[in-house]
């Protein structure tokens, strides 16, 4: 017998939801969910400048009816609002990755997919059924990471994400402390079996961290991505810029640029992703399409992202509190509230479509 989850239908925004899904989780998942690296500046930044931000909103408008969609890479989307990529959804629900793609599907929005999933690359797309995108660890195994790429072309991925804001892994300091690892049931199928775990299993520290050192190459730079761009024929976007400089380089690689601090997980002190958009928007000028990452949480937040540039917004810890509230509803739960939210935001500034959204409204 199943026991019935919490009533999601009595959360009325996405704080609501985070409580249920704190709930959920047992103390391994819930520091690994939430912990940012060090002293957590970068994570409660990312929050922070969405606050600090004004709307500057019109009036006498007509707003009856107001449009929510859009397209990233030409796939039509609900509204601006994906989901990002996070390892082990196999920690906050049995239905793991399973449940993010359907709901993903289910509320016309996408998915990506993180090579650290608990779920084959193969299952999630006919979940997702097209609405994936997969995010990318190179490995210092490159022909593993060639395989995984394939892989995620045949399960009908629409894009390659490559992160490149980890060579190493930020030190999220209670992982180190209580020494986190990935449970015995769960498993990593696209990059190692349970056994090359097994082996980097240490006497200190977080063993995903470990794990995370001995896997994924360091040495990669700009020049290398001539190597990528001949593994694949699906646009590559690279996750994790936050400068004009390496924006400008992204476009010139012919990438999509992603802007992220990872969540506040990386460097600390790190600039929030919303303070950093404007002078990337400026850098790309208009080369390519942007993306942005990092504490959104209400439907004001995805209007300024999306008035100051970014073609959409991605939902990193936000989907996990939904997945560990119920599954693939308390995701849907997720995107639905946001949704909502962005629409009656557009409403009360005066916009019926995501293509009329501009700079002017948003006082930085
Ligand atoms: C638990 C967790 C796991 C993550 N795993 C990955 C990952 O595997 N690959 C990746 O590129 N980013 C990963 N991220 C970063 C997210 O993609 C995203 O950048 C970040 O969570 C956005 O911030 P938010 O949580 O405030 O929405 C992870 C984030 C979290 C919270
Ligand atoms: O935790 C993370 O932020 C992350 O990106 C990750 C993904 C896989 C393994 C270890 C860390």
């Amino acid at each position: 017998m199943t026991t019935p989850g919490p009533d999601l239908t009595r959360a009325v925004n996405l704080a609501d939801l985070e409580i249920l899904g704190r709930a959920a989780l047992d103390r391994n998942a819930l520091e690994y969910y939430a912990s940012g690296a060090n002293d957590e500046h970068t994570l409660r930044g990312n929050h922070a400048a969405y606050a600090r931000a004004r709307l500057r909103p019109r009036m006498l408008a007509d707003v009856s009816s107001v449009d929510t969609g859009t397209t990233v890479l030409g796939l039509p989307l609900s509204s601006p609002i994906g989901i990002a990529p996070s390892a082990f959804h196999g920690l906050a629900h049995p239905d793991a990755e399973r449940a993010t793609a359907r709901a993903a599907h289910a509320r016309g929005s996408v998915m990506t997919l993180s090579t650290f999933s608990n779920t084959p690359i193969a299952t999630v797309g006919a979940d997702a059924a097209g609405r994936f995108w997969f995010q990318l660890y190179l490995l210092r195994d490159r022909e593993l990471s060639r395989h995984t790429i394939e892989q995620a072309e045949a399960a009908g991925a629409r894009a390659l994400v490559f992160t490149v804001d980890a060579p190493y892994l930020g030190r999220r300091e209670a992982n180190e402390r209580h020494r986190f690892a990935l449970p015995p049931h769960l498993s990593a199928p696209n990059v190692a079996t349970r056994d090359s775990l097994a082996q980097v299993e240490t006497d200190s520290g977080s063993q995903l961290a470990n794990y995370f050192q001995h896997l994924v190459d360091k040495a990669f730079t700009w020049r290398d991505l001539d190597w990528l761009r001949a593994q694949t024929r699906l646009p590559i976007v690279l996750k994790g810029i936050l400068t004009a400089e390496d924006a400008h380089l992204a476009a010139g690689h012919g990438c999509h640029v992603w802007v992220s601090n990872h969540g506040g997980r990386q460097l600390d002190t790190a600039i929030s992703s919303f303070e950093a958009l404007p002078e990337i928007v400026d850098a790309v000028a208009g080369r390519a399409e942007i993306y942005l990452d990092g504490g959104i949480t209400r439907g004001t937040d995805v209007l300024k992202a999306v008035a100051l540039g970014a073609r959409a917004v991605f939902l990193g810890r936000a989907a996990l509190w939904g997945l560990a509230a119920g599954g693939q509803a308390g995701v849907e739960r997720t995107l639905q509230l946001l949704e909502d939210e962005f629409r009656l935001a557009m409403a009360l500034c005066g916009q019926a479509r995501v293509e009329d959204l501009s700079p002017a409204l948003v006082r930085l």
